[in-house]
């Protein structure tokens, strides 16, 4: 790093974690800047809660070191500690409590003296558009609502880094919404975000850099246009069609010119497949198709996207 660019919030470097003979991280390295929101993308066990618990100082790395604005973190309390918020996976909140109560609560775990605690209380409950409801107890309140009061309960004491894991998975779309507003908000305030998602259109949309994490490893990092220019070159080919559609998808991986293929993101009936010059094998395509009993009902190509880049890098989809 040369001496203009401000010290990162966070700085992982060379992070490994091995459960037995599986490693569920292995020597991932990065950095967030004040103010930048990074997504870590990624299917289902790809080593992103693993990541994210040494980040937090929950989880010791076998090797590897984490800092926080220049503090180390290590899984006993310390000062760097208090400079993140953690908001996990599953929610964490005192049922029989009241929404601002738990949030007075959390606050008082960092010993938030009284008034700055309750200016910051306000603060949040606007943040996560939850001051209407600030008197309801917790098990009054939809899911998706807890979801953002856990999501609350993170940002009390008011930390520079801000560390959520898939906070949008189960969640109605309007909480889904709100949740991906508040978050757009916390990076305009200044704060750090590492976000980990397995959908993409949400790294997409949120996250001014994204690394890609697929077996434990950090395979691409960049804007989201950067990763996107990697398979510039490169064909969406998206077959709506019938029939035993992952055969099918394993199939075409076969063909040396095609550099991913897998059951398609938002659909069933959909199969993607990443190629150079799509037009040259869709014939190639249609006849695999129709030998293994698949019936193509409409065949598109699109511009590429992260899952494009993600199954150009992997082979498959990010899902799977
Ligand atoms: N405590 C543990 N003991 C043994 N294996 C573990 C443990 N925690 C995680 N693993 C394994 O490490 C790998 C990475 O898991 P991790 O939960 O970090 O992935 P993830 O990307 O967060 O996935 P998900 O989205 O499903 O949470 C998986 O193979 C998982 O089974």
């Amino acid at each position: 790093m040369n001496d203009a660019a401000p010290q990162p919030v966070l700085d992982c470097a060379h992070l490994v974690r091995r459960f037995g003979d599986r490693t569920a991280v292995d020597d991932v390295s990065l950095r967030i800047a004040p103010g930048e929101t990074y997504g870590l993308l990624g299917p289902n066990g790809a080593g992103k809660t693993t990541a994210i618990r040494m980040v937090c100082g929950l989880l010791r790395p076998d090797a590897g070191t984490v800092r926080v604005a220049g503090l180390p973190v290590s899984t006993a309390a310390g000062p760097a500690k208090r400079l993140i918020g953690f908001v996990p996976q599953e929610v964490a909140l005192y049922p029989d409590l009241s929404v601002r109560e738990n949030l007075r609560f959390f606050g008082r775990l960092y010993r938030l003296p009284r008034r700055r605690l309750e200016a910051r209380v306000a603060e949040v409950l606007d943040l996560i558009g939850l001051t209407a409801r600030a008197r309801d107890r917790v098990d009054s309140l939809s899911g998706g609502m807890r979801r953002r009061l856990n999501i609350g309960a993170g940002l009390v004491h008011a930390p520079t880094l801000l560390v959520l894991d898939e906070p949008t998975v189960g969640v109605d779309p309007q909480s889904r919404h709100a949740i991906l507003e508040s978050v757009t908000r916390f990076g305009e305030q200044g704060m750090a975000v590492l976000y980990t998602t397995h959908y993409m259109e949400e790294a997409e949309r949120l996250c001014d850099r994204v690394g890609i994490i697929d077996r434990g490893r950090l395979i691409a990092e960049g804007t989201p246009r950067e990763l996107v220019s990697l398979v510039a070159e490169r064909d969406r080919v998206r077959l709506t069609a019938v029939g035993d559609l992952d055969a099918f998808a394993r199939a075409c991986r076969r063909f040396t010119r095609v550099e991913g293929a897998a059951r398609g993101g938002d659909r069933d009936d959909v199969v993607e497949v990443v190629v150079k010059d799509a037009r040259s094998l869709l014939p190639e395509l249609l006849d695999l198709a129709h030998r293994q009993g698949v019936h193509v009902r409409s065949v598109e190509i699109d511009e590429p996207d992260l899952e494009t880049v993600f199954l150009h890098l992997t082979g498959t989809a990010l899902r799977e």
